[in-house]
């Protein structure tokens, strides 16, 4: 038994969750009149509507005191005052440094890192002011237009996410373009579609080891020098932002033209470094200034409200009671905003990334669940779709429902129909459709009384499904950091509750070196031994379509 499962809190909270589960939430409602008003939380321009959960006042207790049995407030206090809580790579985890607005100093190894932090934004600002001014020109005098933005992982999904979901906010001077996969169609269609001399590219990658990156970037300055550029122009035309300064050097990117990170910020956690320049270059620096400003508001608040007040404790909470007391293998969130429409992909890389972990802090098995898997898209399309299983399928989904109550060039009609839909959804989740009240619907239709009651059978819906609804005045760069700092505050009490280190990802690691021993392989530089048969077959398939004709 592991540290989590032997405790008296863990036990409390599965007897509570068998007596839950006989629960339905419609006769709560039914009971209780200010279930609603109740259960409800306002933070940082967020409300929370969390009325329509599985859990009563003994399991909310039950799941609080767990939280302080695993000393929540004491880790999460670590990780702001930049102990070394990822503790296989020894590394301090401070992305919340990058949004510290106060006067507080972070020390890292005896060093205040506010001076860096803030350089680098000044950094960030002043480059943007020229690139959008005009007065960084390309090598042949032009102003620069198309930004070729070029990472992976979180060196991607952070710049192109934020970027997209604020779109209304974007600068008419340039255009930025986003290349991740190593698929070189992708890079081909950005490259071709551009002019060299107006163009300018941002290669993220803190390790500068990524192979998705270096190759696209090579592909990039390839691109450049045959369409006329020389080596010498390179310095106007390629930035790179890394915390592995010599190696960018020696790829050919001048120092100068170097932004700086440090490695206790995490790649997933790093899109409030200088990995967010892209942003600053699509939306302004003031836009990007506004999500760290969201996302600092989201850490004061994350650090002072008490437990049962506090936004990211309590989602954390839920998601645990569900996973460990539920079975609920996913999680789903719904944006009902198409701007906000990649907002799941960049949770699941966050959430993902951090929890899917199966050894506990001291390096045993766990014998709970951990992190779920994140899906989703947006409301309303889903409802066309992937719903059905949420409604009627056999697992527990829990669902974040998300709604902005004014959005761009509003059109009231479809506004309304928007936000109908969202709330319409969560309501049918929670109340379902009895047994009775479809064998009732089907009165009257000519049927006899076996087919009446299968077919009744099959339009029930349970019900019971939980959901959470958080509405925003509007989708600004302060709500959107407010909202990225939630989630990456619930992933951290996740961790914590399940006592796994956040912080690494070595399964990727693997992923990566695994990928270019194969590579060696293709490239006929590698014995075929080194594989398995199946890999060596895959090789060899691929190796003869591609063999010279
Ligand atoms: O920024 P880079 O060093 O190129 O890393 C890019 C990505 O690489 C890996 O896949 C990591 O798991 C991600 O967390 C990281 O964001």
């Amino acid at each position: 038994m592991t540290v989590l499962t032997s405790l008296p809190e863990w036990k409390k909270l599965s007897e509570i969750a068998s007596t839950v589960k006989n629960a339905h939430m419609r006769d709560w409602f039914a009971q209780d009149a200010s279930r609603a008003d109740k259960m409800q939380l306002e933070a940082c321009g967020i409300f929370l509507d969390y009325s329509k959960n599985r859990v009563n006042e003994d399991a909310l207790k039950g799941l609080f005191d767990l939280a302080r049995a695993c000393k929540l407030e004491t880790l999460r206090d670590a990780m702001f005052s930049g102990e070394q809580i990822n503790s296989t790579e020894g590394r301090a985890v401070l992305h919340t440094a990058l949004r510290n607005f106060s006067d507080r100093k972070v020390m890292v190894d005896g060093e205040d890192v506010m001076p860096e932090v803030h350089a680098t934004l000044s950094k960030i600002e002043a480059f943007t002011a020229s690139v959008h001014s005009g007065e960084h020109k390309g090598y042949t005098g032009k102003p620069i237009k198309h930004i070729v933005a070029i990472g992976i992982g979180g060196s991607f999904l952070g710049p192109k996410i934020m970027t997209e979901a604020l779109k209304p906010h974007t600068v008419d001077a340039v255009k930025v373009h986003f290349v991740a996969n190593v698929d070189g169609c992708h890079i081909h269609d950005v490259l071709s579609s551009i002019d060299f001399e107006e163009t300018l590219v941002v290669m993220s990658s803190k390790s500068f080891s990524t192979q998705e990156t270096l190759q696209n970037t090579l592909t990039a300055k390839d691109w450049f020098l045959k369409s006329g550029g020389t080596q010498e122009d390179i310095a106007k035309h390629f930035v790179a932002v890394s915390s592995n300064v010599k190696a960018a050097t020696e790829f050919g990117i001048s120092a100068d033209n170097i932004f700086p990170m440090w490695d206790w910020v995490g790649g997933r956690y790093s899109l409030w470094s200088a990995i967010g320049l892209p942003i600053s270059l699509a939306l302004g620096f003031e836009n990007f200034k506004g999500l760290l400003e969201g996302a600092f508001d989201m850490d004061t608040h994350f650090t002072t409200a008490p437990l049962e007040e506090n936004m990211p404790v309590l989602l954390a909470l839920l998601g645990v009671w569900y996973r460990n007391f539920f079975d609920a293998q996913s999680h789903v969130l719904l944006p009902y905003y198409h701007y906000l429409r990649g907002l799941p992909a960049y949770v699941q890389q966050l959430d993902m990334e951090s929890n899917g972990k199966e050894v506990t802090q001291e390096g045993e098995s766990v014998d709970y669940p951990t992190g779920p898997i994140i899906w989703g898209s947006e409301g309303t399309n889903g409802q066309h779709s992937f719903h059905q299983l949420i409604h009627q399928g056999s697992a527990v989904i829990p669902a974040d429902f998300m709604l902005p109550l004014n959005v761009p060039n509003q059109d009231d009609t479809h506004h309304a129909m928007l936000a109908s839909n969202c709330f319409g959804q969560t309501q049918a989740l929670m109340q379902g459709k009895t047994f009775e009240e479809c064998y009732a619907d089907l009165d009257g239709k000519g049927l006899d009384d076996a087919e009446r009651k299968r077919l009744a059978a099959h339009k029930t819906m349970p019900g019971n499904k939980p959901s959470n609804t958080f509405l925003f005045d509007s989708l600004t760069p302060k709500t959107l950091g407010a909202l990225v700092a939630m989630y990456e505050h619930k992933v951290f009490v996740q961790g914590v509750i399940w006592n796994l280190n956040s912080f690494d990802q070595w399964g990727v690691e693997l992923g990566k070196v695994l990928g270019n021993q194969v590579l060696a392989g293709i490239q006929g530089e590698a014995d075929k031994d080194n594989f398995d048969a199946s890999t060596q077959q895959l090789i060899a398939k691929f190796r003869a379509a591609n063999a010279p004709k």
